[in-house]
């Protein structure tokens, strides 16, 4: 069985952790062998990095930098190789995070972030100028205000989480223009519904591109 590496992708308290479990069931229940994983972190190393980078202050440069050297690093050690194996790796967040949080909600540079992501992503598995990419990435669409309000009191905000909504405002937009310039890989699920709808929603738009059968 070939290799499937999905992404899921959504601005804090959009729904992704809550259906990330059950997709897994979902395709264990019917045979494959499911990695789940998550940015920043991952691997030893990576999760480090995600310490430093959710609560400590720094520029955004060295966030981004923070934000791509764990993925390297979790790219490697993890995803490669279950891919390899002919696994699903299922990754809650992956660059499109990087484009939206520091890209949109920092205003740090996409040029920049551009080439990260080409410097990255250029694995031994592929041949030179072709980038690993999720196969399909799962994009919770909720708007900031419902995701706020979601999030009230839930738990103790890390640095993102402690945003005002305009910062999720511009990551929300950055998503979406992430989304316009590859629509063959963004699932679009509309998360601000009941979770039965939203799970609903993505069960279909999983079974139309034959992910569940
Ligand atoms: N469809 C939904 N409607 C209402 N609340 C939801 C829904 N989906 C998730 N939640 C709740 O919203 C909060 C954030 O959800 P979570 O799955 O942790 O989001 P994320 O992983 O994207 O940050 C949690 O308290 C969760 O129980
Ligand atoms: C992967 C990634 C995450 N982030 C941020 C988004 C989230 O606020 C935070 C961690 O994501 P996440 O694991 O979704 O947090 P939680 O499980 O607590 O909801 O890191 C970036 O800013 N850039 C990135 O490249």
């Amino acid at each position: 069985m070939s290799g499937l590496f999905l992404s899921f992708e959504g601005i804090d308290g959009a729904g992704k952790s809550t259906h990330i479990e059950a997709l897994a069931a979902a395709l264990r229940a019917r045979g494959r062998t499911v990695v789940l994983t998550r940015e920043p972190g991952g691997t030893p190393v990576a999760e480090q990095l995600r310490a430093l980078a959710l609560n400590e202050a720094m520029d955004p440069l060295t966030e981004a930098l923070l934000m791509f050297a764990a993925r390297r690093d979790h790219l490697l050690q993890v995803i490669e190789p279950a891919l390899a194996r002919g696994e699903v790796v299922l990754c809650d967040r992956f660059t499109d995070a990087t484009f939206a949080y520091q890209g949109g909600g920092r205003g740090f540079d996409i040029a920049v972030l551009e080439t990260l992501e080409r410097w990255v992503q250029s694995v031994p598995a592929l041949p030179a100028g072709r980038l690993r990419q999720p196969d399909l990435t799962v994009w919770f669409d909720l708007p900031p205000a419902v995701a706020a309000q979601r999030l009230s009191g839930a738990r103790v905000p890390d640095k993102f989480e402690a945003q005002p909504q305009a910062f999720f405002e511009r990551v929300a937009a950055a998503y979406a223009r992430r989304a316009q310039q590859d629509p063959g890989r963004f699932l679009r699920v509309q998360a601000d519904q009941p979770r039965e709808e939203v799970w609903t929603e993505l069960e279909s738009g999983l079974r139309s591109r034959g992910i569940l059968t």
